[in-house]
């Protein structure tokens, strides 16, 4: 059976790797001993927004004894937050067997081939996780929305594909990931709106002043990749291009189609309110970061992104993480001069 280890375990990587577990792959988790902590001897509770639970008991090896797991894998997912990817490529090259693949299951542009320039040889292909993934803390993570695992299309990934089926997680091939990881960027906006607002996604996104937020920062980053000629995946109901247009509806208007398109509980919580919340630094760089980077590229400007990463920043340090809808759009329709 092949060895599976995901390196990373927090949210992404307990919840997929404990599902693997759970289905009876041969799954080693390496992660914190904050982590391994709260996990305890009580071992994995995984639950989700359709009534799945589970448990399983995978051993969790910590950070330092990591390389000593990664040795017998055949597969590494790799899901850490993007700040860590430098340091865990630099982690799994020595240690990384010749024949292994690498998938990166991480939000942003850039983490598969930060891997790949630094494990030269190896197969490392690009993941995008689609739903939400819940610390409930005690060992049990929960998946709150909806979505298929995407992952780059590459025939060294038929031995572990009934894995994931099994588990529940099947995976769905692709062969324009790129535009994939922008397509889930677009949505990846929502990350700092929604830390900024400090509540549950759902609440959240039931506000429509919230809403107008993210159609400004799609609108941009949307313009941001055409102007660079950079293609937009479909990953969602509704095609990218349409989403701002149903982001502004009123609110029964939105509650009617998204109720629709997509399903998502009243626990989940955007990875980056998670970060905010646990005092780490957030991936804010990876996400609005990369609009504004490209922008700049391209002779232009991204206000409304560069002012999300700036209150982002502002969080980080201590500042405001209650704002109000109203507060925040009239915040941002000011840096846009709009
Ligand atoms: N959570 C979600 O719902 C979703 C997340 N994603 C993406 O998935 C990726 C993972 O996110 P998520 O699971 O939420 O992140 P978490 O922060 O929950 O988990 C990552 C874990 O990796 C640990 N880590 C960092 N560096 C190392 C290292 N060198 N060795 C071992 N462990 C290390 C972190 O510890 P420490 O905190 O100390 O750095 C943390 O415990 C991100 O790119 C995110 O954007 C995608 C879809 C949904
Ligand atoms: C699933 C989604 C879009 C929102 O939670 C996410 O990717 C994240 O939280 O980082």
């Amino acid at each position: 059976m092949p060895r599976i280890c995901v390196y990373g375990a927090g949210s992404i990587g307990c919840y997929v790797g404990g599902r693997l577990a759970a289905a009876g792959a041969d799954v080693v988790l390496v992660g914190r001993e904050r982590v391994r902590a709260t996990i305890g001897d009580g071992g994995l509770r995984l639950t989700d927004y359709l009534g799945a639970d589970v448990r399983a008991d995978a051993p969790f090896v910590v950070d330092r004894d990591g390389p000593g797991a990664v040795h017998d894998a055949d597969l590494v997912l790799v899901t850490v937050k993007s700040a860590a990817t430098e340091q865990v490529a630099a982690t799994l090259a020595p240690v990384l067997r010749d024949d292994a693949v690498v998938v990166s299951l991480q939000n942003g542009l850039s983490n598969a081939d930060v891997l790949g320039a630094a494990l030269p040889g190896r197969t490392v292909l690009a993941g995008m996780v689609p739903f939400n993934v819940v610390n409930l803390g005690g060992g049990a993570f929960h998946q709150g929305s909806e979505g298929a695992i995407e992952v780059q299309d590459d025939a060294h990934l038929a031995p572990y594909e009934s894995a994931f089926a099994a588990a529940g997680l099947p995976l769905k091939r692709r062969d324009d990931m790129g535009a994939v990881l922008r397509a889930k960027l677009l949505l990846n906006l929502n990350n700092a709106i929604n830390a900024l607002a400090g509540i549950p996604l759902k609440a959240e996104l039931s506000q429509r002043a919230y809403r107008r937020c993210l159609a400004l920062a799609q609108r941009e980053a949307y313009e941001t990749f055409r102007a660079a000629d950079a293609s937009i995946a479909r990953v969602t109901p509704l095609p990218p291009g349409l989403i701002p247009r149903l982001l502004v509806m009123p609110d029964r208007v939105y509650a009617a189609v998204a109720g629709k398109t997509l399903a998502i509980d009243p626990v989940a919580r955007s990875s980056m309110w998670e970060d905010l919340e646990a005092g780490r630094t957030t991936e804010i760089d990876w996400i609005n970061g990369e609009v504004v980077r490209l922008a700049q590229s391209l002779g232009r400007t991204a206000p409304v992104n560069a002012r999300l990463v700036a209150l982002i920043r502002a969080a980080e340090a201590g500042g405001p993480r209650a704002w109000s809808g109203d507060d925040l759009l009239a915040d941002l329709r000011t840096a846009s001069g709009r």
